[in-house]
This record gives structure tokens, sequence and C-alpha cells, in this order.
């Protein structure tokens, strides 16, 4: 079945891995300003000071670097192999085969290599996602459905589109991840109103966005090997894998795997530079989304990041995989301001939203959202050509 990709790309491997034999960083290997933060003693398992201090470590991560790992998060290996190597396989299915399964429009289902373009949404840089993508967002009964939609935009949005699986094992793999990340974000929220000692009001309002459903997408992204003649350090090529953005989300939960030749891809703008963040064993990276930014004005990061095509040198062995989960709230979330401490905070959309709000005294995240994404749609006037001018780069290895 997976002969035709491969005799196309050489260096393509679709075949099932075991993670404790890949290549992985330390825990030591974290850069400054990123720390790994022990969710498990974020649970309780080791009294109040050690919480109290795992908490304080959040908080700076939070307002400073915007970036940081969770270790002990109690998805296990078995678990994440489960829908990798579910993922890796049907990847490795013929082209036709997978087109059963593309709903890419509606952001569900399988989505080609170099099909989408982070690049063209932004409006930074140039150039395709150099990864095959799938997708999946919440499994929602038509009542849920019903009650979450509340306008033709969010229709248009697709926030809850119906899911697309090959097969059962495959469904299982993938419904059971979702649950268990989604659990982990919302337990990282919780955290995260303590950790900024938010007012009683605001950690209600945070839980607003906690206790119901999201409408988060869960995605897995294969990024093969760079090939030779597209790496970074030919005269004349782009730089990026995925090109820089910040996640439109409230919080971004991303496991990923190390590249076999020690190369890091994945970096992320810290003060003003770009900072590469390791694929550290047993942890996942967490950043924070533009909606929680808004939210608590600009009180937390929502940094910016990107994924980087290694050099020459670092061709071979430079395949990665991505197991990505953005948390975002209902369509329907009422969301109002969170008070913070006195004199913090700045005039966001969202306070603008609020105001025009008025005596209603909510936005809804659909509003939001529609505001929010209304800000990029101009960038996807761009014709996709310009993003496709080095197609010919990817297309044998
Ligand atoms: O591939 C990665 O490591 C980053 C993916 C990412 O930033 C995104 O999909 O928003
Ligand atoms: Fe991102």
């Amino acid at each position: 079945m997976q002969t035709e990709l491969k005799k196309e790309h050489e260096n393509w491997d679709f075949s099932a891995r075991q993670h404790s034999q890949l290549n992985w960083y330390a825990e030591t290997d974290a850069p400054p300003g990123v720390p790994v933060i022990d969710l498990s003693i974020l649970r309780g398992a080791e009294g109040a000071g050690e919480r109290q201090r795992a908490l304080d470590a959040l908080r700076e991560a939070v307002t400073k670097s915007g970036f940081f790992y969770v270790k002990n998060y109690g998805i296990t290996d078995k678990e994440i192999e489960a829908i990798s190597n579910a993922t890796r396989g049907f990847f490795g299915h013929p082209e036709d085969y997978k087109q059963a399964f593309d709903r890419h429009e509606q952001v569900r289902g399988y989505t080609g290599y170099r099909l989408e373009s982070t690049a063209r949404f932004f409006g930074t840089g140039q150039g395709k996602d150099l990864c095959m993508k799938y997708t999946m967002g919440p499994e929602l009964s038509p009542e849920e459905v019903r009650e979450r939609i509340t306008s033709e935009e969010d229709i248009a949005s697709n926030a809850y589109s119906p899911n697309i699986f090959p097969d059962a094992g495959f469904r299982d793999a993938w419904v059971n991840y979702y649950e268990r990340i989604h659990r982990t974000s919302l337990d990282l929220l919780e955290a995260m109103g303590e950790a900024l000692n938010l007012s009683p009001e605001s950690r209600s309002v945070l839980s607003e966005m906690l206790i119901e459903k999201s409408c988060g997408e869960l995605r897995f992204f294969q990024y093969p090997d760079v090939p030779l003649n597209a790496c970074a350090d030919v005269p004349g090529n782009g730089t990026d894998r995925m090109a820089a953005h910040f996640d439109m989300d409230v919080i971004t939960l991303l496991y990923q795997t190390p590249c076999e030749n020690g190369f890091i891809s994945l970096e992320a703008l810290i003060g003003d530079e770009f900072v590469k963040i390791p694929a550290i064993r047993g942890t996942l990276v967490v950043n924070l989304g533009e909606v929680l930014r808004l939210l608590m004005g600009n009180f937390i990061k929502a940094t910016i990041h990107r994924v980087v095509r290694p050099p020459q040198r670092y061709h071979l062995g430079s395949a990665r995989d991505v197991l990505v989960f953005f948390q975002a709230p209902p369509l329907n979330a009422r969301l109002r301001p969170l008070l913070l401490e006195p004199g913090v905070g700045s005039d966001t959309i969202f306070d603008q939203l609020y105001r025009e709000a008025g005596g209603i005294g909510y936005v809804t995240f659909s509003q939001l959202r529609a505001r929010l994404f209304g800000e990029f749609i101009r960038h996807m006037e761009v014709s996709d050509a310009k993003h496709e001018s080095d197609a010919h780069l990817f297309s044998k290895q």
C-alpha cells in the first residue's frame, strides 16, 4: 500500500514507532524562560508547598515567555503511539485513497502535504506548510451543536463540522486522545486562574470556558525530511516549514517528536529572539493563544512561533510529528473581561466588543471569533500561487 509514495519520496517513512526509542532531548535542555512544570504537582500530588512553587513558575511563564512545558500530564506513551501510528499508517496510503477522507475546507479529516499555508493566512512570509495533516473537532450530538450555533458565521466557522475517520480503530485512538488532552487543557486553565490570582468573579468567567465542551481542534502533522534542495541554507530558499504565527485559541498543548538527527525545528519568539524549543521526553509544549491574551487584557503572552527548515547538513533525519490540541470555548460561551490586579490590562478588540455589547453584559465567543478571523481573511486575498513558487523543490526527494 505504501510503495507509491515511498517511490516518489524516498525518505518518507510511515512506519509505526515506539516513542521510547526516539532521540529525545532531556529536561535540562529546556531553554531559559521556558520551565518544565509538573502537572501532577499542580494536581496536588506533593502537597501545598510544592504546588505553590509550581503555580509561581506557571505565573512567571505565562506572563513572560508565554511558553512552558508540562510533564506528568497522565497520557501514556501507549495512547500517544495509538493515535500517532494509526495516522502515520493512514498517510502511507496512496493519495486517491486518502482523498476520500479530505474535508480540509471544513478543517476536518485529511489535508495533503503542502496544501495549507500558515504564511498565507497570517500574511507572514511565503510558502506552504511542509507537512500533511489530519484534524478532528469535538464529537457533539446534533442537539449540542444546535445549542452552540447562533449565527450564519457560526456555521461558516466549521467549529462543529462533523468528523471523519477512516476506520473504527483510528477513531477510537483519536477520540481517546482528544478527551484526555481536552481534560489536561482544562486543568491547566484552572491552575492558571489560580496562579494569576484572578478574582472569584473572573475565576467563574474562566470556568464558563472550562465546564462546557470546547470547540477545540486536534490535529496531527507529519513533517517528512526536508529535501536537500529545499533546505534553509540554499540561497534563494524560504526558511519556514510553517510560517510565524500566534495561535487563535485559548491554550495550545503540543506533543512533538524529536528529529532523529537532533535538529530543532520549533522556535518561539521570546523577547526579540527566536528561541529553539526542543522535544523533551515526557513533555507537552504549552503556549497561550490570542483569545486568552485578549480576555486578559494583554497580561499573558500569545507568543509568536514558527517551524523552521534545517540547513542542508541536517536534511536527513529532520522528519518530525506533531500532535497539537487547540483549546477554544464553545461558540455560545458568554465572555466577560477577566479582572486582573489593579493597573493591569489594556484596550483590546475584546474590550471594544464588550463596550459595544452595552447592557447585554457579555460577548459570545462566536462574536469574538468572527472579529478575530475577519482580521486575517484579507491575507487570503493574496493568490495561493504566490505560495507555490517553490513547489518544484518538494515534488521528489
Ligand atoms: O509544528 C509545530 O511544532 C507547530 C505547529 C503550530 O504552531 C500550529 O499548528 O499552530
Ligand atoms: Fe501554532
